[in-house]
């Protein structure tokens, strides 16, 4: 758990960082967000003592960071930057292990804790182990600047802007990488971004920050649909709050039961009055959807072709997308062998609330 009590930087007469106070819950991941110079790297860096506060108190753990030995806190927090801060001149397996080195841990345990992040981080360790930084991706790069944040098991772990130079398509996976490593590590995180979409897709809660002040500080869904004020709303963007609600909702949440049916056809008769039906195989793979289709009649087999399928734990954006591209009114929800669990469809989006 961390706690910033009346936080306070000041340089020369301006207070940059303006008496804060926040709680992250142990295992919490706390996205810290707002406009260019509000101070999130600024309170960031107070957390792990980078820069030192002028007033106010924090706490990790319970403890004063200002009583910590350094050792003790660089093993407690783990710091992960946007350039990654990587040693050129030093190996991938080396860079992993700076802390524990710090540390004394023995060469075998060393060894042993960077084969298992690499593992985490779903990095080939044959390849990569021994290559030097200017020889990685820049997803590769960030996947190991994070690794190494998390070599001595910290409690806490601290990013600022991490996934700010990598592409579109890169950023997006190692958000879902991030995300279920928090899923399975249990963290406490604190993680600076400038992108709202980030934000809300990673934290459990958001800190908005303006002018060194901390505008709101609640849950994602909370802050989307009550914002504290206009400039929290103006923040997010007005025009897709009802698409930023959807990217935190995940298909298995609106995922209905539903029977498939092994006949090809289905009789007019049949549909007029029923829900769309899916057509499945011996084993409950979907094969088409029979009606379902944007101004089609009810009786229009449209295969599946792989394409306009969901997954549980696929956003609700992206499984609305898929509806309003392919012109379906219903998705069949897959599990990872194939077979229908269930289905989103375009009433149920309308039907629920957020
Ligand atoms: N060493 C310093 N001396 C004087 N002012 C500073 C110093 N470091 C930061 N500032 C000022 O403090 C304010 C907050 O900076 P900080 O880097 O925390 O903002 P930020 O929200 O992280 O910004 P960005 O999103 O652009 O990275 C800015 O106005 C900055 O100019």
């Amino acid at each position: 758990m961390i706690e910033l009590q009346g936080l306070t930087k000041r340089y020369g007469g301006s207070r940059v960082v303006d008496d804060i106070s926040l709680t992250v819950e142990q295992g919490e991941f706390c996205v810290l967000i707002g406009p260019s110079g509000c101070g999130k790297s600024t309170t960031l860096k107070m957390i792990n003592r980078l820069i030192t506060h002028s007033e106010g108190r924090i706490l990790v753990g319970g403890e004063d960071v200002t009583t910590l030995p350094p050792e003790l806190l660089r093993r407690r927090i783990g710091y992960a930057i946007q350039s990654t801060g990587l040693f050129p001149h030093w190996r991938v397996a080396e860079n992993i292990a700076t802390v524990p080195r710090l540390l004394k841990w023995s060469t075998s345990r060393i060894n042993a804790r960077v084969d298992e992040l690499l593992a985490l981080f779903q990095l080939d360790a044959d390849d990569l182990r021994d290559k030097y930084p200017h020889q990685l991706s820049g997803g590769q790069a960030q996947r190991v600047g994070v690794a190494r944040a998390l070599a001595a098991d910290p409690d806490v772990l601290l990013m600022d802007e991490p996934f700010g130079a990598v592409d579109p398509l890169t950023r997006d996976a190692l958000q879902v990488e991030l995300a279920r490593v928090h899923r399975q590590t249990g963290k406490t995180i604190v993680f600076v971004t400038h992108d709202m979409d980030e934000a809300l897709r990673l934290a459990s809660r958001v800190a908005l920050l303006n002018g060194g002040r901390l505008v709101q500080y609640d849950r994602p869904a909370e802050l989307l649909v009550d914002p504290a004020n206009d400039f929290v709303r103006d923040f997010i963007g007005r025009a897709d709050l009802g698409l930023k609600l959807l990217s935190r909702r995940r298909v298995e949440q609106y995922c209905q039961p539903v029977q498939g049916t092994r006949e090809a056809t289905i009789t007019q008769a049949a549909t007029t009055h029923a829900r769309p039906t899916w057509q499945v195989d011996a084993d409950n793979r979907p094969l088409a959807l029979i009606g379902g289709r944007l101004e089609e009649p009810a009786t229009v087999r449209t295969d599946v072709n792989g394409e306009w399928t969901a997954t549980p734990d696929m956003s609700m954006k992206e499984a609305l997308s898929r509806m309003v591209w392919f012109r379906v009114t219903a998705l069949p929800v897959l599990d990872d062998q194939g077979r229908l669990l269930g289905e989103v469809t375009m009433a149920g989006v309308m039907g629920h609330r957020p």
